[in-house]
């Protein structure tokens, strides 16, 4: 039988690109002492390997052949998140436009979920046994990935909101406009929530939570009290 520390909690934060889920996911994990993962990055990564080895990212037939070939490694420590692929430090290359543009035909392609939902499940059973928890952010963790999570939080907030986000943080000459940035990231947002297997969606027992108006530590805030809550409710 599996072992699971007394007081491990599993964390599932959703929701669309800007909502703040890394930022309060990080934050969350470190001030509990849980280990955090950024399931966004691992299909980035899945999608910097297609490009650099030449697969046509809008041919799902080819992706789902290749995506059992590299192997991705995620860091959990929230104070240092890493990703690697196949020993390469990905951190930096996952996250050009290039990758942003294609991460969500790549991520649609069953066999790759198929793929790094597995590798998420193993991740966050390790720190249930080993650790105090884990906080796991991304698109389909309260609904598919993670339904017996502890707390399920369901981040939102409008797509000015989050296009400003967005743009606040692309630098040089990858700097968009601001409109093309809410283009790019509604387009990206109706591709995730559309896709068949496994889309971006709330689950019926998360906790919404519209981050319009509110600051990053406020929302913070708000979650780590929500994981305290839990905590208490099961001593
Ligand atoms: N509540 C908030 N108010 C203002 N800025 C925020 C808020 N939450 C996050 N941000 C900023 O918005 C940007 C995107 O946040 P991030 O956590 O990466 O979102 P996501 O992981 O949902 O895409 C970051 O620069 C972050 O500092
Ligand atoms: N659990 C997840 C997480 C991300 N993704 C995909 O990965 C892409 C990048 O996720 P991300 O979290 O890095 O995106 P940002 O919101 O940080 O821009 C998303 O647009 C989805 O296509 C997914 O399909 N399922």
């Amino acid at each position: 039988m599996e072992t699971v520390a007394p007081s491990a909690v599993i964390v599932a934060i959703d929701g669309p690109s800007g909502t703040g889920k890394s930022s309060t996911s990080k934050a969350v994990a470190a001030k509990l002492g849980l280990r955090y993962l950024d399931t966004g990055a691992q299909y980035r990564a899945i999608t910097w390997w297609m490009i650099t080895n030449g697969v046509d990212t809008d041919d799902p037939q080819a992706v789902a052949i290749a995506a059992g070939k590299p192997t991705i490694v995620s860091g959990t420590d929230p104070a240092a998140p890493t990703i690697t692929v196949d020993g390469l430090d990905a951190a930096g290359p996952i996250r050009t436009q290039e990758v942003t543009s294609r991460v969500s035909a790549v991520s649609a392609v069953p066999e790759v979920r198929t793929l790094i939902t597995d590798l998420q499940r193993s991740i966050a059973a390790e720190a249930a046994q080993e650790a105090e928890g884990i906080v796991v952010e991304g698109r389909d963790i309260g609904t598919t990935v993670l339904p017996d999570a502890d707390l399920k939080i369901f981040l939102t907030a409008s797509a000015e909101a989050r296009a400003a986000r967005r743009s606040g943080e692309l630098r040089g000459k990858e700097a968009a406009d601001l409109a093309a940035t809410k283009e790019a990231l509604i387009k990206r947002d109706a591709a995730d929530s559309g896709r068949k297997t496994s889309p971006l969606a709330k689950a019926d027992d998360a906790v919404e939570v519209d981050t319009t108006e509110l600051t990053l530590d406020r929302v913070i805030e708000c979650v780590v009290t929500l994981v305290e809550e839990k905590r208490a409710g099961r001593k």
